[in-house]
């Protein structure tokens, strides 16, 4: 039987083989370097083990319920953080739905009822902080306690740091909105990367000299609104192809062309005119920040202007070649 990769919730479960099963939880939003170090964690028992590694996260993120007037803004959507766990070696991802009755299991329960659905749970891979049950009072200590009564066994990941600071979700969320792109590549560990379906634009920038590829997308993390360097390819390639076009990017509401527009757009100019048309489904890898999107005295001073952003990405993707 060929083993299903996603699984919409613990009730279907049952689908999966009678391997040992290697279990890391959390919510994984950005799959950073932290989440990988748990996540890497069960890969490698598994391959040891011939048992199968799966992580079990939830959809949608518990604060839409638990706090719906300030929900967290994700850095990815669900289908993209599990393609991303599943990159890290993972064979399965269980998307939990995060219901009232999910949310309502006290923490005593959390691990009889986890080893009802899956039957072949062996070992439960965890950061040290990670908290759960009802009112999220169940720790790291209670977690070792409970799987000893339960034959489980637990592994915690200690914290990943980064500059002296653990790394976290929260902190991507923050850097990204400030503009900090090194930050932020740095913490996930890869480049931050989005994806969209090319849409045809007015076709100014054609006529200043910078044809942009327009990439409608409505992120619930926006990044800060400027102009960046970023990477593109084709979104759905196969292994062999590797082909990638360097350019830069205004995501932005273009005050200068646009009045009163809020709705912030992406827009990509690349350097060599890459084979994408409206219609086609392209990633782009936000590879550093440049400066921030302003409103120009007329169409002649913002083409200068972005003949020095060229310029400006120009440089950055040669020294990070060099
Ligand atoms: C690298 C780059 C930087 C840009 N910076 C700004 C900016 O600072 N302010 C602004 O109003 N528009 C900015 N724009 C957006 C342009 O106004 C827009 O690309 C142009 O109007 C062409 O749009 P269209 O081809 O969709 O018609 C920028 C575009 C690019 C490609
Ligand atoms: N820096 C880290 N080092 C090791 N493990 C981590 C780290 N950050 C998170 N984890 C673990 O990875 C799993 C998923 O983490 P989760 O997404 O819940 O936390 P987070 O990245 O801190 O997110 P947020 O900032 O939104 O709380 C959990 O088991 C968590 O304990």
């Amino acid at each position: 039987m060929k083993l299903p990769a996603h699984i919409a919730g613990l009730d279907e479960a049952r689908d999966l083989p009678a391997r040992p099963l290697h279990l890391a939880i959390g919510m994984f939003d950005g799959v950073h370097l932290g989440h990988r170090a748990v996540v890497e964690a069960a890969v490698a028992s598994a391959r040891n083990t011939r048992g199968l590694a799966a992580a079990l996260t939830f959809d949608p993120h518990p604060s839409r319920l638990l706090r719906p007037d300030a929900p967290v803004c994700l850095l990815q959507p669900a289908g993209i953080r599990s393609r991303r766990l599943l990159a890290a070696g993972l064979d399965v991802v269980i998307a939990q739905p995060f219901t009232p009755e999910f949310a309502a299991v006290s923490a005593e329960d959390f691990l009889p009822n986890l080893l009802k659905a899956l039957p072949e749970l062996r070992t439960i891979y965890v950061g040290e902080n990670w908290r759960f049950g009802r009112g999220r009072v169940g720790d790291v200590a209670m977690l070792n306690a409970e799987a000893r009564k339960n034959g489980l066994r637990v592994f915690s990941a200690p914290r990943v740091n980064f500059d002296g600071e653990p790394i976290s979700s929260t902190r991507i969320r923050v850097a990204l909105r400030e503009g900090r792109l090194d930050t932020v590549n740095a913490l996930l560990g890869y480049t931050y990367c989005t994806d969209g379906v090319v849409k045809g634009g007015q076709q100014l920038g054609r006529t200043i000299g910078f044809p942009t590829l327009n990439v409608p997308w409505a992120p619930e993390c926006a990044p800060r609104l400027g102009v960046y360097a970023v990477r593109i390819r084709r979104a759905v390639r196969t292994s062999d192809d590797t082909a990638s076009w360097e350019g830069v990017a205004n995501y932005g509401v273009r005050p200068t062309v646009a009045d009163g527009e809020t709705t912030p757009l992406l827009e990509v100019h690349a350097f060599e005119t890459p084979p994408f048309d409206a219609g086609d489904h392209i990633e782009v890898e936000w590879c550093a920040f440049l400066r921030d999107e302003r409103r120009f005295d007329g169409i002649e001073a913002l083409r200068r202007q972005i003949d020095q952003d060229a310029a400006a990405a120009r440089r950055f993707f040669a020294e990070q070649a060099g």
